[in-house]
């Protein structure tokens, strides 16, 4: 197996050895669970990271919803390590660490992320066999049960829109829905990492209609949006997904937030086009470091107003 490194793209054998290893590592801070397992029969490995305590609020960070965003597991074994690192060193972060847990799932789509090493590098959707067609995957983003399949998705398999057969279809939305329901009194965020854009965004992305609780969502993400670009400059736009990026109908985020988890939020990473999906690794540092402010600044409003 390839050895790890934070500023590489690691395999999935590579990113689960990882996973065990932190955790190993540091008992008092992060533990490993699974929530479930892929297509394949993967498993979906889930890191619980803070200070062990009663009835804390929480964060469910999730990587890897599309098998070709290769920057977004890279963060969330970023976060991992920063927060291990950080802990009883800076102030700030072993404060969210006391009072917040962070669940972070580094790759949701397994099988598609497999296949991307493997097989075809532009890959985005899960591996899953589907009905009375030879084309194969649903689009995870599109198969929540939040105005499904309505706008901004499509019906055919050979898309890759595809939003299922049904909302929670796949086994992975499946397990992640159910870990988020069976853990809705402590989950006060969820934030989803994709990319490529530069952009943060919120609900709702399948509709145009302004979440209640717009105002404060898109205070929030102007001020993370500040925090990330006063880094290395790199410029975000952010605001609903609707508007912001285009219709698409059956997120996680919107699913999310219409489930009770008010602060909901997608990133897009770098960058805008000129890699797109293939990101150097050369970017993984600053690309990582700078997202750090931006979902540190989430966890501080959380703490602070959830
Ligand atoms: N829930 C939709 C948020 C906005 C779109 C996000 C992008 C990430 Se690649 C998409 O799923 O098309
Ligand atoms: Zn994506
Ligand atoms: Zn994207």
């Amino acid at each position: 197996r390839a050895v790890h490194s934070y500023e590489k793209y690691n395999d999935l054998d590579t990113i689960n050895a990882w996973s065990a290893n932190i955790a190993a590592q540091n008992p008092g801070l992060v533990s490993r669970s699974q929530i479930g397992s892929s297509y394949e029969g993967r498993p979906l490995y889930l890191l619980k990271v803070g200070k062990s305590g009663s009835n804390k609020k929480a964060i469910f960070i999730d990587c890897g919803f599309h098998a070709r965003e290769w920057v977004s597991p890279a963060f969330c074994q970023w976060f991992v390590k920063d927060a291990v690192e950080s802990y009883g060193v800076n102030s700030q972060v072993t404060n969210l660490l006391n009072n917040l847990d962070f669940y972070v799932l580094p790759v949701m789509n397994v099988d598609g992320y497999v296949y991307t090493w493997s097989s075809n590098r532009m890959w985005r959707k899960t591996r899953s066999v589907n009905k009375n067609s030879s084309c194969i995957g649903t689009d995870p983003n599109r198969n929540f049960n939040a105005g499904w399949c309505t706008v901004g998705a499509s019906s055919r398999a050979c898309d890759d829109t595809y939003c299922g057969a049904s909302p929670e279809s796949e086994i992975e939305s499946k397990a992640l829905a159910n870990f988020i329901r069976s853990n809705l009194s402590s989950i006060k965020a969820y934030v989803t990492i994709h990319s490529y854009s530069q952009m943060l965004l919120f609900p709702y992305s399948y509709s145009y209609s302004l979440a209640k609780d717009h105002t404060e969502l898109n205070n929030v993400a102007k001020g993370a949006v500040s925090a990330l670009t006063a880094l290395y400059g790199t410029k975000y736009t952010y605001g609903p997904g609707g508007t912001t990026i285009y219709l698409a109908a059956g997120g996680s985020d919107d699913w999310a937030y219409d489930t009770g988890v008010k602060y909901s939020f997608t990133f897009e990473l770098r960058d805008t086009g000129r890699y797109g999906f293939t990101l150097p690794e050369s970017q993984i540092k600053p690309t990582c470091e700078e997202t750090l402010l931006a979902v540190k600044y989430i966890a501080n409003h959380v703490l602070n107003n959830a």
